[in-house]
Parts: C-alpha cells; sequence; structure tokens
C-alpha cells in the first residue's frame, strides 16, 4: 500500500487525467474499497456523511476535527485512492484550521474543502444559511495555505454565497479566495450550467460541482458538466442514501415477515463480500503461517 507519491499529488494527478473527475462518496473503508475496485478514481468523505453514519447527528456542525480523522484514517487504511475530505469551516480560528490541515494530511486526506458559513453551519442545500465576510473566509483559506506541510495537500475553498449574496458576490468570493492560495473553487447551492459556466470562466483553477441528490442542484450528468468547464463533479451522499434505504428494508422485511427471506435477492452475498475483502488471501495466509499438520 505504500505510494510514491503524497495523496495530495496524486489528487492533482486524477484531476488532470480525468476530465471531469468524478469523486464519489464512502462512509466507510468497506465502500471505498468498493468504490476503488470497480474503478473510481477519487474518494470523499462528507462531512453530512460522517455526523450521519459514524454518529446519528444532523449535518450542523456537531462533529470534531478528531471524529472526521478517525474516519479517514480508516478510509486511507482501506484505499489508496485520493482522499477529499470535507472540513466544514475548519473547526475555529487560525490556528485550529492550521490543525487541520496538518492532522488531515497526517490521517492521509489529499485534501479538503473548507467553507465560507458561520461555525453554526448547516447545509448547503438548506435553507437560512449564514455566511462569513469575504474577509473572514480569505483569513480561513490563508491560514490553510500557510499551514500546508505538504505542498500537493490540495486546499479547496467552498462558498455558501449564492443562496444569500447571488452569483457575482459568489464569484467575488472564489477569486479572492484564489489569489489567497485556493487550489479548486467548491461552488455550492449551485442551479444552473450558466452558473457553472460562470464560475470556470471567472476563474483559472478547477471548480467542483456538487451533485447531490434531493438539493438545489439539478442531477446533472458529467458530460453537461464538462461542457461547461467543470473539474470535478461530486456525488458525496449517493451510495450511503441507497445503503439507507436497502437497510430499511431490510430491518422492516424481518419485522413484517418473520424472516428475511423476502430480501436475501437485494443483499450482497458472501462470496461477493469476501471477494471485495480479499479474505481468501488473508485465510490463506493464516493456514501457511500456522499449519495444522
Ligand atoms: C457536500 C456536503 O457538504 C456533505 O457534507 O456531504 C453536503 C451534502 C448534502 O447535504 O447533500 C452539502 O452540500 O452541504
Ligand atoms: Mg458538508
Amino acid at each position: 500500500m505504500s505510494q510514491l507519491t503524497s495523496a495530495g499529488a496524486r489528487l492533482r494527478q486524477a484531476i488532470q487525467q480525468e476530465n471531469p473527475l468524478q469523486i464519489v462518496g464512502t462512509v466507510n473503508a468497506y465502500t471505498a474499497m468498493m468504490a476503488e475496485r470497480v474503478g473510481h478514481k477519487a474518494l470523499y468523505l462528507s462531512g453530512a456523511g460522517v455526523a450521519n453514519a459514524s454518529f446519528g447527528f444532523p449535518d450542523l456542525g456537531m462533529t470534531s476535527l478528531n471524529d472526521v480523522c478517525e474516519d479517514i484514517r480508516r478510509i486511507t487504511g482501506a484505499s489508496d485512492l485520493p482522499l477529499l475530505v470535507d472540513a466544514d469551516t475548519g473547526w475555529g480560528g487560525a490556528f485550529n484550521i492550521a490543525r487541520t490541515v496538518k492532522d488531515m494530511t497526517k490521517a492521509g486526506a489529499a485534501g479538503f474543502h473548507i467553507e465560507d458559513q458561520v461555525a453554526q453551519k448547516r447545509c448547503g442545500h438548506r435553507p437560512n444559511k449564514e455566511i462569513v465576510t469575504k474577509g473572514e473566509m480569505v483569513d480561513r483559506v490563508k491560514a490553510a495555505v500557510d499551514a500546508r506541510t505538504d505542498e500537493q495537500f490540495v486546499i479547496m475553498a467552498r462558498t455558501d454565497a449564492l443562496q444569500q449574496e447571488g452569483l457575482d458576490a459568489a464569484l467575488d468570493r472564489a477569486r479572492a479566495c484564489v489569489e489567497a492560495g485556493a487550489d479548486a473553487i467548491f461552488a455550492e447551492a449551485v442551479h444552473t450550467l450558466d452558473q457553472y459556466k460562470a464560475f470556470t470562466d471567472a476563474l483559472n483553477v478547477p471548480v467542483l460541482a456538487n451533485i447531490t441528490e434531493f438539493g438545489k442542484t439539478p442531477l446533472f450528468n458529467k458530460q453537461e458538466l464538462a461542457e461547461v468547464g467543470v473539474d470535478m463533479v461530486l456525488y458525496p451522499l449517493s451510495a450511503f442514501r441507497a445503503m439507507n434505504k436497502a437497510a430499511l428494508n431490510v430491518y422492516n422485511s424481518i419485522l413484517e415477515n418473520g424472516d428475511q427471506k423476502a430480501v436475501v435477492d437485494d443483499m450482497q452475498t458472501r462470496a461477493e463480500l469476501y471477494d471485495f475483502l480479499n479474505y481468501h488471501a488473508f485465510e490463506e495466509k493464516l493456514d501457511n503461517l500456522f499449519s495444522k499438520k
């Protein structure tokens, strides 16, 4: 699993090689292994995912840096793919943001996105978000850039300004973040392809489109997004939402029917499970090490 290049360097390379780069959310180590096996090139650890899946919390800024780093370590321990991480608002002022950069780098993250919402943040697709001033957001980015221990670690600035302040203000913030050293821009809760085009035209760094379901952004295809210059397409919670629905169906079915026969066909088989885990290689090793002969 050792790599010659840092995680950050691998994320930068993936952005160069895939156009646009699809980045899929993986709420745990096992789903990261599946995403890698089927051919994805980059992974995402969602802030909502950590809150919802690991803690049963809403996505309202309730998790700590350590909580997120624990999930980063688990995922990067299981997959070599570069992992982009949701750092929410960075967990405080300049020194806290510096800790976030350093700790996430050590945990194995390839980069993070830090946003311009107030500390009492909300999901980017919910109403009544509040944002900090452009100056404060620029300070967040500067603190992050200054704290980098791996110069390839990707610092992505997310702006949530579109909802409250409109397109021009959001573009203005994005430009200011790039001037402050941001490597990429996350344009949050965008409604139209034209708006994405405005971001990509205005900026000389890669732009990410967050194609989360049941939110403000239509489920644009990667081809449509490529045509307006988008470089990365994020699917933060797609697999998680599907996993939840499948699990709920199983729990209900067991209650209703007294057994799980009706839902067995919806399940990954033992053989499939073991295949992604490389289970048999482990067992073989055990047999060879501790021969019963
Ligand atoms: C990308 C996001 O920040 C996340 O935590 O995954 C969320 C996704 C969502 O709630 O659908 C966001 O867009 O705020
Ligand atoms: Mg988030």
